[in-house]
């Protein structure tokens, strides 16, 4: 019997970057308030204020709301307000072409050295480390005292201070991108290095460049004021924020406002950056967008709307009712599973079975609460394993669940085995992990789950490490692992697509065995109907995160209702079909073509 479902796919709205920059609260008060003051500085030839550097001597050190001085006088007897807009003027000027200069010569650096390696990057990182070798604002001052005080050189020497900060962050993303394989397509397609640096390698840097830029202009405009401050940047009478707190400094105490005002703005100019900056950041990296990048829960997050019967009687060893995951994507939830169900019994074999992206093994994860949060969510449903909804456990007893009760295979073992742990001590920490034992009977015990999956001389191979391993003797470790401590359920996720098909065969043998003589119930992830038809008793078809079709094996193999089932089982060749194969299965897609 077989049962058919089709629900169009919902579609979930994705934010524009202005959107989600405007989402984070704090991005949102940088953006305005630096709007602001950005607005104001460029507005000021414009403003109805009085020179900023002209004296008046009797009326100097006036406090704030002044006749005719909103903000006061300073110690000449100058317009506070008229020299605190010019001068943030200037000290945006000079922190924002300090950034570029420093940008600019900094990634070239970098991606120059990244993608050169050899002596270059040797020559080029050893200056870098040279200017590092030195305490950054000792350096620039030593710079200005060289070439002379002025804005301008004050300029440079931020710029050159800063250079190494930019060329290490870009060297190291452009080392990581010149080994990727569409460099090397670009290499074998003739172009030049440097079109392959300018035309491959430079726009996957871009983002990162931005992203710095956006998150040190605020300390370069720091830094200017700190040079200025010390005489060494903007000269008298020009003004710009670190000089006016400079000359402000001898009234400290007898006209505080004179300093106080010119602080606040650095604070508010350079915080405002600040946070602006990481909201950019934020949004430019999708992995920090989303979470990705933060250490993930032990469990996945679980936000169900309505909270479902906490336990089920006469049921089989796993059900899975109206189950829905995603992915949390700043304030907005992607679904990527949607309402699915299934149950499965003792001994038996489900397939899961779907194009890639179909939502498959995001299903399997959600079952222990294994998908990674943030930025996964399970959005609705219940996982029943005997009868008991997982997913309303405490985390502890959830977790307490996995490898016990419920394991998992993957699809390639190399990737999960610790590479530097030989194999029967990873398999022995398994055993360890659900049973008080000790050492050299958890030993001992690996040894035997070797020879249970089959691997000969157990005792000898017990010492390799994984890499020492052929696919096939992995995925047998990966197996072997999953049996250490007797789990009810088995997930197999994709275990022999890394195969080749004689390895398939004998793995999926090893399963279909174990599953009979220990009484497993077998959850089969695949995409292979060819799987589906040797090993599973019955099959889920997923597409777009919902299951549109389950029923036994041999009946959907027989009568496929959906189209989707249809294309799926076309696409396994029969042995000697040859041409006619294409013959058959071209027009089916023809069909399903929009
Ligand atoms: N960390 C993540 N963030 C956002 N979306 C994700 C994440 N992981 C998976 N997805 C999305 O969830 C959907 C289902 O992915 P899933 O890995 O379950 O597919 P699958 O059917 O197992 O595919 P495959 O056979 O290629 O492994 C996909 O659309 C995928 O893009």
């Amino acid at each position: 019997m077989t049962q058919s479902v089709t629900t169009p796919p919902s579609s979930s709205k994705r934010r524009s970057k202005w959107q989600l920059l405007m989402a984070n609260r704090l991005a949102a008060a940088g953006l305005f308030v630096f709007g602001f003051i950005l607005v104001v500085a460029i507005l000021a030839p414009l403003l109805p204020m009085p020179d900023p550097n002209m004296t008046d001597q009797p009326n100097r050190l006036l406090p704030p709301l002044s006749q005719g001085h909103l903000l006061g006088t300073d110690h000449l007897g100058r317009d506070i307000l008229s020299r605190l807009i010019w001068g943030t003027q200037i000290s945006l000027i000079v922190g924002v072409s300090a950034t570029a200069l420093a940008a600019l010569f900094g990634s070239l650096i970098g991606l120059v050295a990244g993608y050169a390696r050899g002596v270059t990057d040797s020559v080029l990182m050893r200056f870098v480390d040279m200017l590092m070798a030195f305490p950054y604002i000792l350096l620039a001052i030593a710079i200005v005292a060289a070439l002379g005080p002025g804005l301008l050189n004050a300029l440079y020497a931020i710029a050159l201070v800063n250079i190494p900060f930019f060329a290490r962050n870009i060297r190291g993303v452009t080392v990581s991108i010149r080994n990727r394989e569409f460099v090397d397509a670009a290499r074998l397609s003739g172009k030049g290095h440097v079109a392959i640096l300018f035309t491959e390698v430079l726009p996957n840097v871009l983002p990162v460049i931005v992203i710095t830029m956006s998150t040190t202009v605020g300390w370069m405009i720091l830094e200017t004021a700190g040079l200025s401050f010390l005489g060494l940047g903007a000269q008298p009478p020009t003004a710009d924020l670190g000089s006016m707190l400079g000359q402000a400094r001898a009234q400290l105490f007898t006209a505080p406002h004179a300093s106080i005002i010119p602080g606040l703005m650095i604070f508010a100019l350079v915080m405002s950056i600040n946070l602006l900056g990481d909201g950019i950041r934020d949004v430019l990296d999708p992995r920090l967008r989303s979470g990705a990048l933060d250490r993930p829960l032990s469990v996945t997050r679980i936000a169900r709307k309505t909270t479902p019967a906490a336990t089920l009687a006469d049921a089989p060893v796993l059900v899975v009712e109206h189950l829905s995951t995603g992915f949390a994507n700043g304030g907005a939830v992607t679904p990527a599973v949607r309402d699915v169900s299934f149950r499965l019994g003792k001994g038996e074999c489900l397939g899961i079975i779907g194009e890639s992206g179909s939502g498959k093994s995001v299903t399997a994860l959600s079952l222990m609460g294994l998908v990674a949060s943030p930025p996964g969510v399970i959005s609705g449903g219940a996982v029943y394993i005997g009868g008991q909804d997982v997913l309303a456990l405490r985390q502890q007893e959830l977790i307490a669940l996995r490898g016990a009760r419920v394991a998992y295979v993957f699809q390639d073992p190399l990737t999960t085995l610790h590479p530097l742990f030989p194999v029967a001590t990873q398999i022995a920490e398994a055993v360890m992990a659900h049973n008080h034992v000790g050492k050299r009977e958890a030993h001992q015990r690996a040894l035997e789950l070797m020879e249970t999956v089959g691997i000969r001389d157990a005792a000898e191979r017990a010492s390799a490490y994984p890499h020492e391993l052929s696919g096939g003797q992995r995925q047998r470790i990966g197996i072997a692992m999953a049996l250490a401590n007797d789990p009810d359920i088995i997930i197999a996720d994709e275990p022999t697509t890394a195969l080749d098909v004689t390895v398939q065969a004998r793995i999926l043998e090893l399963l279909q065995n174990l599953r009979r003589e220990r009484g497993l119930a077998l959850l089969l992830i695949t995409h292979d109907f060819g799987v589906v038809a040797q090993v599973c008793d019955r099959v889920a078809v997923m597409k777009n995160g919902q299951i549109v079709e389950q029923g036994d094996t041999a009946s959907i193999l027989r009568d496929p209702q959906h189209d989707y089932t249809k294309r799926l089982i076309a696409c396994v060749p029969e042995l000697g079909e040859g041409h006619a194969f294409l013959d058959r299965v071209r027009p089916l897609f023809e069909e399903a073509k929009p």
